[in-house]
C-alpha cells in the first residue's frame, strides 16, 4: 500500500479541487496536501471540465504549482473578489480554528484566505487536535530587526519561542516577503482569538499562524479499510 498520509492528501486534494466552479477566482494555498488540490485543478482545466479559472497564489511554492498546471494567475491588485479559497492547516480544532505557517506562508494565506466567500481548509486526520497548540508550535512573522524584543515578549506572554532553523540552508528561514518566523510552544491556547490580536500587536510582528474564524468547510482525509475517504466538518 502507498503511504496512507499521502493518500489522505490526495484525496482531500481532489475533493477540494472537485468543488471548484467554472468562471471563478480561485485561492491557491500552500503546502504539500494544497499541492495535490492545485494539480487536480489543473488537471480539469486541461479536460475541459473547468473553464475560465483565476488563481491567487499565497506563496512562491503556489505560484511555481500554479504555473505547471498551466493555471492562470491573477493578484490582488485586479482581482476584485475570491470565490473560493483551498488551503492546508497543521492543527484544527473543533471550532475549525487553525495553527498555520508550517511552511512560512500563513501572512500571505491569511490575507487571501480571509477574504475568500468560501474557505475550505484541506487536512489529513492527524491534524485534528481538541485544542490549538497541543501538537503544533504557534509560527509568527517577525521583521528580523525585531527578532530578539519579539521573542521576549513572547515569552511575557508564557510561550518558549524558537528562531526557526533552515534545512539545506545555513542560518535562519527567510520568508517569502523576506522576514523570520519564530515558533512558540505555549503550554495551552485557551483564548485562540485574544491570543492572535495580542500577538499581532506587539511592535515588529508582521502575522501569526492563528485562523481563528475563518473557515467555513474542513475537508479530512482517513483511511478506512486500507481506502482514503474524505470527511466533511
Ligand atoms: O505555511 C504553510 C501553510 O500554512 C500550510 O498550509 C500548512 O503548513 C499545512 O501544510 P501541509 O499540507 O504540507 O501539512
Amino acid at each position: 500500500m502507498s503511504d496512507p498520509v499521502v493518500m489522505m492528501k490526495q484525496e482531500v486534494g481532489k475533493a477540494a479541487a472537485a468543488r471548484v466552479k467554472s468562471d471563478s477566482i480561485v485561492g491557491l494555498g500552500t503546502g504539500s496536501t494544497t499541492a495535490y488540490a492545485i494539480q487536480y485543478i489543473g488537471e480539469r482545466l486541461q479536460s475541459g471540465d473547468l473553464k475560465n479559472i483565476i488563481g491567487v497564489t499565497t506563496s512562491f511554492q503556489a505560484e511555481v504549482l500554479a504555473r505547471k498546471y498551466n493555471i492562470p494567475l491573477s493578484t490582488l491588485d485586479v482581482v476584485d473578489r475570491i470565490d473560493i479559497a483551498i488551503d492546508g492547516a497543521d492543527e484544527v480544532d473543533p471550532q475549525k480554528n487553525l495553527i498555520k505557517g508550517g511552511g512560512a506562508a500563513h501572512t500571505q494565506e491569511k490575507i487571501v484566505d480571509s477574504l475568500a466567500e468560501q474557505f475550505i481548509v484541506v487536512v489529513d486526520g492527524g491534524k485534528l487536535v481538541d485544542k490549538l497548540g497541543s501538537t503544533f508550535l504557534l509560527p509568527v512573522e517577525v521583521i528580523p530587526k525585531a527578532v530578539v524584543p519579539v521573542m521576549r515578549k513572547l515569552e511575557q506572554l508564557g510561550g518558549k519561542p524558537d528562531l526557526r532553523m533552515g534545512v539545506k540552508k545555513a542560518g535562519p528561514v527567510v520568508t517569502d516577503q523576506g522576514n523570520l518566523v519564530v515558533d512558540v510552544k505555549f503550554d495551552s491556547i485557551d483564548d485562540p482569538a485574544t491570543l492572535e490580536k495580542t500577538i499581532n500587536n506587539i511592535p515588529g510582528v508582521l502575522e501569526n499562524g492563528l485562523f481563528v474564524g475563518v473557515t467555513d468547510v474542513v475537508l479530512v482525509g482517513e483511511i478506512i479499510d486500507n481506502k482514503p475517504v474524505v470527511r466533511e466538518i
